[in-house]
């Protein structure tokens, strides 16, 4: 519950972004709403707070209106005063400040532990983990391959459902990559049907070792509720979360509106329940975009997790 704990305290500072223009969402100003002024937690009333990370120096004194409207629009690492944020420290496509855990992101080898159909049958070794989440189809093995750079490490199929087991994917031989099955299987067969409620929840719930779970949003459609539900309950189970939007390679909006459209409403519906947004990045597992950014990313959530 510790390392929950101090990885909870990691995800205080976020939100709609800022810094490029190819991000949907303006440039913060130094005028803040008021709502954004509490730390990251649920709108729930049953929600722990958490207090934010501070730097010795923002403990000590009162923090100025622009680092607290930095702290609640972008992902402020440990380690970083967010009266020093500057915009080169803002992954692009993403709410995320990279900071002084960041470290060597690099894939060098993987390899396919088991496929475990219980939390407890999953790997005891008490490595760093990153669970990928998402709706069935939303690109969940896709970015997995992306991001070890291999076809055949995990299966892809455009048939909903493929994945039913949680699957263990060790990295550099120190810690691990999670595919898990998807939730929401509108256009599955019977058979591909499971209770995800008691399934991966279990997975969640149980797993010390989890540093953040990456819920995969496809940004190629409008908001859908079942994500929204989703990211609501790992909100209120106190399990970190990073947005990872999918099929941003989508552009073309033939019907519908654009990816970053569709994540600009996304977004808007997630500030309703969450004081502070989580962090966020923009993906496409056919383009690369966002690849090598969001390992850096989970460089400096598992490093902070292991020292
Ligand atoms: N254009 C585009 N298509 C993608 C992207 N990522 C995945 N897809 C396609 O979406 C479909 C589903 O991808 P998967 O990676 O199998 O999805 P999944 O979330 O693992 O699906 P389940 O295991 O069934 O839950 C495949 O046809 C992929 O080729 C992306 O970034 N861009
Ligand atoms: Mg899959």
């Amino acid at each position: 519950m510790l390392v929950r704990n101090k990885i909870l305290s990691l995800q205080l500072a976020s939100l709609i972004n800022p810094s490029s223009s190819f991000l949907p969402f303006p440039k913060p100003t130094l005028s803040f709403p008021t709502r954004y002024l509490s730390h990251w937690t649920l709108r729930n009333p049953t929600h722990r707070h958490v207090s934010a990370p501070a730097s010795k120096t923002t403990q000590t004194r009162q923090i100025s209106d622009a680092a607290r409207f930095v702290r609640t629009v972008l992902f402020v690492p440990p380690g970083v005063d967010p009266d020093e944020v500057t915009e080169d420290m803002v992954l692009p496509g993403s709410n995320i400040v990279i900071g002084p855990y960041a470290g060597e992101s690099r894939i060098k080898e993987v390899e396919f532990v088991k496929s475990s159909g219980k939390a407890k049958e999953c790997p005891k070794d008490h490595r760093p983990e990153f669970a990928i989440l998402g709706r069935s189809n939303v690109g969940k093995s896709s970015l997995i391959n992306a991001l070890v750079r291999k076809k055949e490490v995990a299966l892809t199929s455009k048939k909903p459902g493929k994945t039913q087991l949680i699957n263990h994917f060790l990295v550099n031989k120190s810690w691990y990559i999670v595919d898990l099955p998807g939730y929401g299987f509108a256009k599955a067969p019977d058979a591909a049907r499971m209770d995800w409620s008691s399934f991966t929840k279990g997975y969640f719930l149980n797993r010390d070792t989890l540093v953040a779970v990456l819920l995969l949003v496809d940004a190629s459609v409008p908001p859908q509720k079942i994500d929204l539900d989703c990211a609501n309950w790992l909100g209120r189970n106190n399990i970190p979360i990073t947005l990872v939007f999918t099929k941003c390679d989508k552009m073309k909006a033939s019907k519908g509106k654009r990816p970053d459209e569709n994540i600009r409403d996304f977004q808007q519906v997630i500030r309703q329940n969450y004081k502070v947004h989580p962090p966020w990045i923009m993906t496409s597992s056919v383009t690369g975009l966002g690849r090598d950014d969001l390992l850096l990313h989970m460089s400096q959530l598992r490093n902070y997790w292991d020292q």
